[in-house]
């Protein structure tokens, strides 16, 4: 998978180079390029917004600007892309989003700053590549570009070769459609907290059945919306009775 991010701050992806992801990207497993918005103006002042249509605060990032930017970006390279544009007015972003996306050639990310980048944008890329404007939550960021952070992370982890374990990736939270239950590790008892006796029985159907139970226990007290929507047959005699 090719990733592109276009941004008036390159620096704010820093953090794609390092760890995980970096060495992914240092093994060819994802390609990653960051490119400056600013490189497609051409006044001397590198104007990238401008007043709004309408009035109202603030400004919007110019069409014309990003027109080109994207012109360039996708011509780049031949594999079809996705284009993502972070914005609180999205659709959710969910790990069923990012299993979707992990499926793509390409991935191209328009960072917005200010009031948001001209619609036209949008609606011109549409017509040519599919195109997805998304949110990552219900609250508000300065710009697009820690919202590309969360994302490019949530669908980098889920390619070949990229985890070390790629098992932990379907047993994630929300694959299953639940939370996941807590997890403990050396010492047995630390602070005069022991770690729960099942887990060190070596009896793994009881471990697992203390596990869905943990899970359906955290599911059902912090996101009782996650457990309304699971489907019929989600969930078993057992995990009823619990
Ligand atoms: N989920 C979420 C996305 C954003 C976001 C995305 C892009 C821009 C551009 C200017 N402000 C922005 C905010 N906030 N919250």
């Amino acid at each position: 998978m090719r990733i592109d991010v276009v941004t008036i701050f390159p620096g704010y992806l820093a953090p794609l180079r390092e760890a995980l992801l970096g060495r992914a990207i240092e093994a060819g497993l994802v390609e990653v390029a960051v490119h400056d918005l600013r490189d497609w103006t051409h006044d001397v002042h590198q104007a990238v917004d401008d007043a709004p249509y309408g009035g109202g605060p603030g400004m919007v990032m110019k069409p014309q600007v990003w027109g080109e930017a994207l012109d360039a970006v996708l011509a780049a390279d031949e594999r079809p892309a996705r284009l993502v544009v972070p914005t609180p007015a999205g659709r959710p972003f969910r790990q069923s989003t990012a299993q979707a996306w992990a499926g793509e050639q390409r991935l191209v990310f328009a960072c917005g700053r200010y009031e948001g980048i001209d619609q036209r944008v949008v609606d011109e890329a549409a017509a040519r590549m599919p195109v997805d404007e998304v949110s990552i939550g219900d609250y508000v960021l300065v710009g697009g570009e820690v919202a590309v952070l969360v994302m490019v992370e949530a669908v980098a982890r889920l390619l070949p070769g990229v985890l070390g374990n790629p098992v932990s990736a379907e047993q994630d939270s929300f694959s299953d459609g639940l939370l996941e239950g807590p997890a403990y590790t050396r010492p047995l008892t630390w602070r005069g907290l022991s770690v729960p006796e099942v887990l060190r029985s070596g009896h793994h159907g009881a471990i697992a059945r203390w596990r869905r139970d943990r899970a359906l226990e955290r599911t059902a007290d912090r996101r009782p919306d996650l457990l309304a929507a699971l489907p019929a047959d989600a969930l078993d005699a057992a995990d009823r009775a619990f």
